[in-house]
């Protein structure tokens, strides 16, 4: 099964105004789609960042990748680091730390995935088969919850509608709930001052008293108020995710809080693994994917995390179904995935490059597919449609900084913020 092809697309969605430490998410979300396809015919789904940077290198790592064998994981991956070379940046500082390793990892991640579609296809297997078999028949996902502005400034309101304050909150966990049926809710913070993030959280506790929830500022808080904070939610919090900056500080927070906390933030790469368990700075690892090098190495970390008694949830960004279906192997293939995964799913509301049905949600679960590969197939018109999207959307990389300030100059994300 040897590469022949490998075609590299960038896309662009409708993305809702939603806030977060960083500022304020664009009009269009970017995604990058990659189909390898063999000498057999044989055509398999990747997706990745849409960042013009990041773009860059997977364009030009598919060309060393012509040739090799889909099974070649290791060559392919020597491949891509002796390319990427450096660290990659990505403008919107909410996934932690560049460094090398997590670039290389990136790159690699959506060419992995593809071809372990492929594989599953030619076995005629689901991609769950070659993790090592499902263990759950459906992967639970969990309400992703932002403060959000009615509209982009200038245009109609949108369907989801405003959520600034607590009524707000409760009103949107009420929508995403009524229509995917999710069990767990995760509010994204790092907003509003956190008295008032309490404060949604404590609505949202009683609106919804037996749902676990989750709480995630992308690491606005000082160590001082991310204790008072988790002190004050004692009780009311499945987990805190990232409150503060770094492996020392998610430390200092961690031995004074009832609850544990999670990261998707200083745990990033697998060198930050051992001054994170030496330090006990978490108790929950959120698994990317895209970040941590693709399915197979994902599955490495999910053993590590188990080894070390770390529970796992599942990071998100702004994704499509590829990812989806993605991730929704992984998680079927993880025996000790502890809580519910991010998605944000909802918030593309209906757009896709997939073809429709594959995947759908039951209760807030999207049921493995069964089906050879990844389980879904590209919608040729969809792609040409979000790729000329992409081409007159004028965005290029991911920059909800600079978005913000267009409507507040003085918005700075700098953190500690509180
Ligand atoms: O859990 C997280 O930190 C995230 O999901 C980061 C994302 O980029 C999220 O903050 C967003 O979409 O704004
Ligand atoms: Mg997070």
């Amino acid at each position: 099964m040897i590469i022949r092809q490998i075609h590299v697309t960038p896309v662009a969605f409708r993305d809702p105004p939603l806030l977060n430490a960083a500022g304020v998410h664009e009009p269009w979300a970017l995604r990058t789609i990659v189909e390898v396809v063999t000498d057999e015919g044989l055509t398999g789904l990747g997706e990745t960042y849409g960042d013009l940077e990041h773009l860059g290198k997977v364009r030009e790592t598919a060309q060393a990748l012509i040739g090799l064998d889909v099974h070649a994981l290791n060559t392919m991956y020597a491949r891509i680091a002796a390319i990427v070379g450096g660290t990659v940046h990505d403008l919107h500082g909410l996934t932690g730390a560049a460094t090398t390793e997590k670039s290389i990892d990136r790159v690699f991640s959506p060419f992995e995935v593809a071809c372990l579609d492929i594989r599953g296809k030619a076995a005629g297997v689901p991609v769950s088969d070659l993790l090592g078999g499902k263990v759950r028949d459906a992967v639970p996902y969990s309400a992703y919850l932002f403060y959000k502005w009615a509209g982009h400034p200038g245009e109609d309101p949108d369907r989801f509608g405003s959520a600034l304050d607590e009524a707000g909150i409760v009103e949107q966990a009420r929508l995403l709930i009524n229509e995917y049926g999710f069990q767990s809710i995760k509010l994204k913070g790092g907003v509003h001052p956190p008295d008032q993030e309490i404060a949604a959280i404590r609505a949202l506790h009683e609106a919804f008293p037996d749902t676990p929830l989750r709480l995630d500022p992308n690491a606005a808080w000082s160590v001082a108020t991310s204790i008072r904070v988790g002190r004050e939610l004692d009780g009311v919090l499945q987990y805190l995710e990232d409150p503060t900056s770094g492996i020392d500080g998610m430390a200092e927070v961690a031995a004074s809080v009832p609850m544990p906390l999670a990261t998707n933030m200083c745990v990033v790469t697998p060198e930050h693994f051992p001054p994170a368990m030496a330090s006990r700075a978490i108790g929950v690892l959120l698994l990317d994917h895209h970040y941590w090098g693709g399915l197979v190495r994902s599955s490495h970390i999910a053993a590590m995390c188990d080894a070390f008694g770390l529970g796992m949830s599942m990071h998100s960004n702004s994704h499509l179904g590829i990812s989806l279906a993605a991730m929704t192997h992984l998680g079927a293939a993880t025996p000790n995935l502890t809580f519910a995964c991010d998605t944000h799913t909802p918030w593309q509301d209906g757009q896709d490059v997939i073809q429709p049905g594959a995947l759908r949600f039951v209760n807030g679960a999207v049921p493995v597919p069964t089906t050879p590969g990844l389980g879904v197939e590209l919608d040729r018109d969809a792609l040409a449609v979000m790729n000329e999207q992409y081409e007159k959307c004028g965005i290029s990389s991911r920059d909800d900084t600079s978005y913000m300030q267009r409507f507040d100059p003085s918005f700075s994300p700098k953190k500690p913020r509180w």
